[in-house]
Order: C-alpha cells, then sequence, then structure tokens
C-alpha cells in the first residue's frame, strides 16, 4: 500500500495547495463565502440566546422581551436568506475552481512528450482519480473547511453557554463526539483505500462502456455477437465494484449507528439532569430551552464536523493525486546543457537496443544505422520486426534503454524534444481521425496554418485529396463525424447538418495531407502511409511522394516492396536487428531476406494476371 493509499501523510500541505488553487480561482467569491459562513456558523447561538431571553421575559425573569423578539425575527429572516446565497457563492466558486484546476491538469499532462507514462497502468488509475478530482476537490475542501469552522464556531458558542448552566453535561456530550471523530476520520481512510481500489474495475467498466456506444466496433461486435458478451463483462465489473462499495456501506452503518446510541444516551441523561434541576428551583424555563437547544445544537454540529473533517480528508487524499500527477516532472529528462539541431545532418542510431520495460522482451537488439540526409530510406521486415518501435524513438516518444540516437553527430537526448517535433513530419500507421471538419483535420498538421485555406488545399492536392473534400456537401467545412454536428450549424433553422463518413483509403490520404501540412519539415516519416489505397492511389501518391521527398530525409516503413524499390537505401530489420540494407538491385543480387520477400510477393501478383488468349 502506498503512502496516497494509506493516506499516511499530512493533509496540511494538501489543503494548503486545494485552498490556494481556489484563491487563485475565485477570490471574491471565495472571501464572500467565507463571510456568509461565519455568519452562519454565529447564527444558532444567537438565535438560543434571543429565544432564551424571550422564555426567560414570558415568566418574568427579563425585562427584554421586546428587542429579544425583534431579534429573532431578523434571525428567523437571515437564517432562510442565507443558505440560498450561500449556494450562489458555492457553485460560483465551484464553476471557477474546476476549470483552473481542469486547465492545470492537462497542462501537466500535455507537458509529457513520451509516450510511456500513457501505456502504464498505475498513472491511467491516478490520472482517472486526478481528473474526478480537479473536478470537485477543491471546492469541496474549501466548502469542507469553512464547514469544519463553521461547526467549530457553533460548537464553541454553545459550550460556553452549555458549560454556564451545567459543566458536567458538557463534558459529557463532549466526550461522547469524541469516537464519532475518530470512526469518521477512519472510515474516510477506508473509503479513500476502496476508491483506489475500485479504480481500475471501473477503468474498465468506462471501457466496456465506450466500446458498447462505439460506431467503430459496432460493427464487429454486431458481426460476432459481442454485445451480450461485453454487456455481461461490464455487469460484473459494476457487481464487483459495488461489493466493494456495500462492504464500506455496511461497516458505516455499525459503526454510525452506535455512535448514534452513545449521543442520545448522553444527551438523554443531560435532559433528564437540566429538568431536575428546574424543578428544584436551581434553573429557569429559559434555562431548560437553553439546554435543550444547545445539546442538540452542540450534539448535530459536532456529527457535522466530524462528517466534514472526513470527508475533507478523503477529497485531500483524491487531491494528493491530483498533486502527484502536477508533480510528475518530465517523463523524459530535458537536457541539462540543451544543443541545437544542425539543419542538414545524418541521423545515425549506434548500437541502440530498446524494450518498453523491464519485464518487457527486447525489440531492438543492438541497431546500428545511418540514414544519410536528404535520402530516402525505406524500412522492411515482418510484422512484429520493430520497424514502427524504431520510428517512435527516433520521434523520442521513449528513449533507448541503451545506445543512442545522433541528428548531424547531436544526441537527440541533449536536444529541447519540441525543436526535434518541430523538424518532423509524419504519417503514423494508426493515424488519428478527428471529428473536425475536413479543413481542420488537415489543418492540424501545422497549427498556423489552422486558418490559412490556400495551404491546407495545398496540403490536400498534394496528397490527392483536395478533390474528395471539395465534393462533400460543405467542401472542406464539412464536418467529418457522426457523432458530432458542426457547432455553427446549431441555430439553423432547418436543423443542423449531419457528419459525414469517409472511407478507410481517403481517411489515410487525409492523415498524409496533414503532415505534408509541414512543408519545411527535414525529415518525413511514413510508416505505412498507402496501406489503404488502392493500386491506383497507391502508385499516384508514392509518385507525389518521391517529388516532395527530393532534398529531405524520408523514411518510408511499407510491407508492399513494389513502393519500396527505388528507395537510396532499403534496411531490412529482423529480430530487432539490421539484417542486411543497401539498393533494390544490391539486395536482389545478394539473395538474403529481402530478395526472397520480394520475390514472394512478386510471384503472387504474377499468379493474378492471366496468360493472354487462356482462360484462367
Ligand atoms: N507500446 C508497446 N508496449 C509494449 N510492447 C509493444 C508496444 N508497441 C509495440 N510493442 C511490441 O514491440 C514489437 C515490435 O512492434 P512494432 O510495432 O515496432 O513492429 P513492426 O515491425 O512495426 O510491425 P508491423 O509490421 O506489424 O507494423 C511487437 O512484438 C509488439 O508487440
Amino acid at each position: 500500500m502506498t503512502a496516497r493509499e494509506g493516506g499516511g501523510r499530512s493533509r496540511l500541505g494538501e489543503t494548503g495547495a486545494a485552498l490556494g488553487l481556489a484563491w487563485r480561482a475565485a477570490p471574491r467569491p471565495l472571501l464572500g463565502y467565507t463571510a456568509l459562513t461565519a455568519t452562519a456558523a454565529a447564527l444558532p447561538v444567537a438565535t438560543a440566546w434571543s429565544t432564551k431571553v424571550v422564555l426567560d421575559g414570558l415568566t418574568g425573569e427579563s425585562a427584554r422581551v421586546v428587542p429579544a423578539s425583534v431579534a429573532l425575527a431578523c434571525l428567523a429572516a437571515l437564517a432562510l436568506a442565507l443558505p440560498h446565497a450561500c449556494r450562489y457563492l458555492r457553485a460560483e466558486l465551484g464553476r471557477a475552481v474546476t476549470l483552473h484546476a481542469q486547465d492545470r491538469l492537462y497542462t501537466a499532462v500535455n507537458g509529457f512528450a513520451g509516450l510511456g507514462r500513457f501505456e502504464d497502468p498505475a498513472f491511467l488509475d491516478r490520472l482517472r482519480l486526478a481528473e474526478q478530482a480537479a473536478r470537485h476537490t477543491p471546492g469541496q475542501v474549501v466548502e469542507g473547511a469553512l464547514g469544519v469552522a463553521q461547526s467549530a464556531v457553533t460548537v464553541l458558542g454553545f459550550v460556553v453557554s452549555l458549560a454556564v448552566i451545567s459543566p458536567v453535561v458538557t463534558a459529557a456530550v463532549l466526550g461522547a463526539a469524541v469516537p464519532t471523530l475518530i470512526a469518521e476520520i477512519s472510515l474516510s481512510h477506508r473509503r479513500a483505500r476502496v476508491m483506489w481500489k475500485v479504480s481500475p474495475i471501473e477503468r474498465r467498466e468506462i471501457f466496456y462502456g465506450r466500446l458498447l456506444g462505439d460506431v467503430q466496433a459496432a460493427k464487429e461486435i454486431r458481426l460476432f455477437g459481442l454485445g451480450d458478451f461485453l454487456r455481461g463483462r461490464m455487469r460484473a465489473e459494476r457487481v464487483r465494484a459495488n461489493e466493494e462499495h456495500r462492504r464500506l456501506d455496511r461497516r458505516e452503518l455499525a459503526t454510525q449507528s452506535a455512535l448514534s446510541l452513545v449521543s442520545a444516551g448522553a444527551a438523554g441523561a443531560g435532559l433528564v439532569l437540566a429538568i431536575r434541576a428546574a424543578l428544584d428551583g436551581a434553573g429557569t424555563a429559559g434555562d431548560v430551552s437553553m439546554f435543550v437547544v444547545a445539546v442538540a445544537a452542540v450534539q448535530a454540529a459536532l456529527g457535522s464536523l466530524a462528517e466534514q473533517a472526513a470527508r475533507t480528508h478523503q477529497e485531500l487524499l483524491m487531491f494528493g493525486h491530483y498533486l502527484d500527477v502536477g508533480r510528475m516532472g518530465p517523463d523524459l529528462p530535458p537536457p541539462a546543457r540543451p544543443r541545437r539541431l544542425p539543419r542538414g545532418g545524418d541521423i545515425e542510431l549506434r548500437d541502440v537496443w530498446f524494450r518498453y520495460g523491464e519485464d518487457h522482451p527486447w525489440i531492438l537488439r543492438g541497431v546500428d544505422l545511418t540514414i544519410p540526409h536528404g535520402t530516402s530510406v525505406a524500412l522492411v521486415g515482418l510484422n512484429g520486426a520493430g520497424k514502427s518501435t524504431l520510428v517512435k524513438l527516433l520521434c523520442r516518444f521513449y528513449e533507448p534503454t541503451s545506445g543512442s540516437i545522433r541528428w548531424g553527430g547531436v544526441d537527440l537526448r541533449d536536444v529541447p524534444v519540441e525543436d526535434l517535433r518541430r523538424r518532423m513530419g509524419a504519417v503514423f500507421q494508426d493515424y488519428m481521425s478527428y471529428d473536425f471538419t475536413a479543413a481542420e483535420n488537415i489543418g492540424l498538421g501545422d497549427l498556423p496554418a489552422l486558418g490559412d485555406r490556400d495551404r491546407v488545399v495545398a496540403a490536400a492536392r498534394r496528397a490527392g485529396v483536395d478533390d474528395v473534400l471539395r465534393r462533400l456537401p460543405r467542401g472542406y467545412d464539412t464536418m467529418l463525424s457522426r457523432t458530432f454536428f458542426l457547432e455553427a450549424d446549431g441555430g439553423d433553422g432547418d436543423g443542423p447538418a449531419p457528419g459525414v463518413v469517409l472511407s478507410g483509403g481517403q481517411w489515410q490520404r487525409l492523415a498524409l495531407a496533414r503532415a505534408l501540412l509541414r512543408d519545411d519539415c527535414e525529415v518525413m516519416i511514413l510508416d505505412e502511409p498507402s496501406a489503404g489505397l488502392d493500386a491506383r492511389a497507391e502508385h499516384e501518391i508514392h509518385r507525389r511522394l518521391r517529388l516532395l521527398r527530393a532534398g529531405r530525409t524520408s523514411l518510408l516503413i511499407s510491407h508492399r516492396l513494389g513502393a519500396v524499390r527505388d528507395a537510396d537505401l532499403i534496411v531490412v530489420l529482423e529480430d530487432g536487428r539490421v539484417a542486411e540494407q543497401g539498393g533494390h538491385d544490391e539486395l536482389c543480387r545478394a539473395g538474403g531476406p529481402y530478395a526472397k520477400l520480394f520475390r514472394l510477393q512478386a510471384e503472387g501478383y504474377r499468379d493474378e494476371v492471366p496468360v493472354a488468349g487462356r482462360e484462367p
């Protein structure tokens, strides 16, 4: 169990951080809310004293019945108005704090330059709890802290009032509240532990829920009849989570019922004593009223104090996850002495070893490779050979486990990662299809060009997708989504225009256009850029890419060897090592793995071409 789950750390720092965040997000609502809470804290004590004076006035023990009655009426009006004002300020505070906290959280998340953390289940659980905490916790901590302060002021006021009447009963009432406080804090620890425990369960449940509603998954789910299977799994996860929550609820029920009995016993005994004292002439009717109100109020305030303290404590445990994500620091250590990437250098991999984690197998086992500047290099190899992994290392999504990658002699680890990525363009195998308009889908490749329609169209032309996009219902402004409407369409009299779904190959060309938008990039990475294209489109794309590659370094991964044969250098990866490299003719002559693969593919094509004059 970690310190976070066990809650062994002091919560003082976290309280300070949450209050600081609330102060920075919304100082005025915070001040207003604090002032109203202070008023609400004093209200019950003032009301009880006014009631006592009125009652004593009615029985002839006091002459201040009229001013006390007026005060009572004013206090009643205030008691009615206060909750509404409090609710408004609380909501205002909550909105501002959520905005601020979420923004900070995702700024921190965007700061993680690598991919490793996003593949770590412990990090994903922490992030989920941090997201929850960002949405609710700072506001609830403020509410809880002020609630605790309010209850403490109320308790103090009544304890003083009660002590004037009976010190013994005061001690008994206070004593009965101590176990409540301890039990509530212990329960809050347990609640936080349960939340940590059910987090992976709930993440899986969310995953199943998303699958069941996902348009891309819908085809396979229906075809393979997976709906009930997935629903069953989702249900099973909820049942498991419910079981954990139920166990906790039962423990709470038992503890809190026992503690309520203790409190009720103390209050009953005190009441008997107060009535007997009044009957014996040792007190007034006002004293009895004061006593009854004070005991009830002290118990209620102590109960509320314990509950607020426990809830705040639990929120702080969750808030710890939020703070942890913010304090994680960079996943890729920034260079101690940053260096500039030289223009136009070769890229060299020197004895690069890589595995995704300590308990994962080696994927790259001592890769030595030079990618000369301005050349086109093709990377080929069987599935799982490590081609995409090598590309991910070039983009510095991960660091080599050992060895180094140099650009013009400069180790990539010595270069700020943003500088490196600014010099690169890429189409990944698992490219993104954003639920945005067609123009935005391309413009995201270079944000300054997002509103530059000429550049967007030029990139679409280069990727051979311009015609397709022009023919869409709203041209480049068509929403490429069946999930969202174009926001600007929301108020149209005819109703919003539905989005459009592109074909796989059209999406792929769009992804290519996105990469090509960065026309000044020095290294272009194309990981299977034509896997989804028809033969004519593939031929056309490769012709265009050859033109575009001129003068810049390109790295092409493809299983279609016909597409890579004109590359300046073909590199064959096998078992995490460079098995051979050279030009197409040279490798064919060598008769190694490339030649075998090429022959295999060529034979496949030969068989499909019917011989003229003969029936197939
Ligand atoms: N994020 C990851 N975490 C753990 N293992 C991974 C990850 N990504 C890839 N691998 C593993 O690394 C190996 C190489 O994968 P990689 O995607 O680099 O191969 P590839 O040569 O590009 O294959 P393909 O031709 O099928 O695209 C595979 O065995 C894969 O299971």
